[in-house]
């Protein structure tokens, strides 16, 4: 069955025949927007019933070869997630848990005077949410849209005096991250461990933080496959509608293997 659109953009990918193997493929997954519906703030996402089960039963039949990559950080992977703990890379791969519990933690850039500089604003506007993480500042605008200007202004000025940082454009958001830091040398530090070494990778995203992953998984020494849920250009050479097409779809992985 073939549970992957390709790319309207891109021709002459085959899968080689099969979509998803758990007996030779790794399986890596983005959170907002792939796994979970957008919601108004990061904390009010509401996991559907039966997505930790799902994940759990997947994990299992993999031999573990299933990994969270997200930009949020790894402890609130774990909160909305409990009581299952996956290997996860979070803050975009700043930190990682490996699948023996081994935790890695980049070396990250101080937020501080990022933080004073942009405090301001959001006591300025009601609608605008700084989100705090490891050397890692989200400046969320979904609850005012027409601030977004304004929001990635004061995102550049306030990193233009700063080192080590990459500004990110996301979903409603701007964020300053660690530049060492990206989800294509997340999952291949991943890929560089039992049990995901020697698999194919398969990445499912949504969002720009998620093309570096593609790039990563769709090279030539990896040899796997990008999945780019929704529209919007992407390097992926997969195709999927949302979401929900995402959690139906890891269903049915999981019904074909029983
Ligand atoms: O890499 P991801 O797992 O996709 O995480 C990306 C960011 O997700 C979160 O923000 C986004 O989702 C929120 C909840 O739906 C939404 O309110 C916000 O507008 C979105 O940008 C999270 O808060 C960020 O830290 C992640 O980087």
């Amino acid at each position: 069955m073939e549970l992957f659109r390709r790319s309207a953009t891109i021709h002459n990918m085959p899968l080689q025949n099969r979509d998803y193997d758990f007996a030779a493929d790794a399986l890596f997954l983005d959170f907002d927007n792939t796994l979970v519906d957008f919601a108004p703030l990061p904390e009010s996402v509401v996991l559907p019933p039966d997505l930790i089960t799902t994940l759990q039963r997947l994990q299992h039949a993999a031999n573990g070869a299933l990994a969270i990559v997200s930009g949020r950080p790894l402890k609130q992977i774990d909160h909305f997630l409990s009581p299952l703990r996956l290997p996860v890379a979070g803050v975009h791969g700043a930190e990682r848990r490996s699948a023996d519990g081994r935790m890695t933690q980049l070396a990250v850039p101080d937020i501080e005077r990022l933080l004073v500089c942009l405090q301001p604003l959001t006591l300025q506007h009601a609608g605008l949410l700084l989100e705090v993480k490891r050397g890692a500042l989200a400046l969320h605008y979904r609850r005012a849209p027409h601030l977004e200007q304004i929001c990635v202004q004061a995102m550049s000025e306030a990193l233009a005096h700063e080192q080590g940082f990459s500004l990110l454009r996301g979903n409603m958001v701007v964020e300053a991250k660690a530049a060492d830091a990206d989800k294509g040398k997340a999952i291949a530090a991943f890929m560089e461990e039992a049990p995901f070494a020697g698999r194919r990778p398969l990445f499912i995203g949504d969002d720009i933080t998620d093309e570096v992953g593609f790039a990563w998984v769709q090279s030539e020494t990896a040899g796997g496959l990008g999945i780019k849920v929704g529209l919007g250009p992407s390097l992926a050479r997969a195709r999927i509608a949302s979401p929900a097409a995402v959690r139906s779809m890891l269903a049915q992985v999981l019904e074909r293997s029983q």
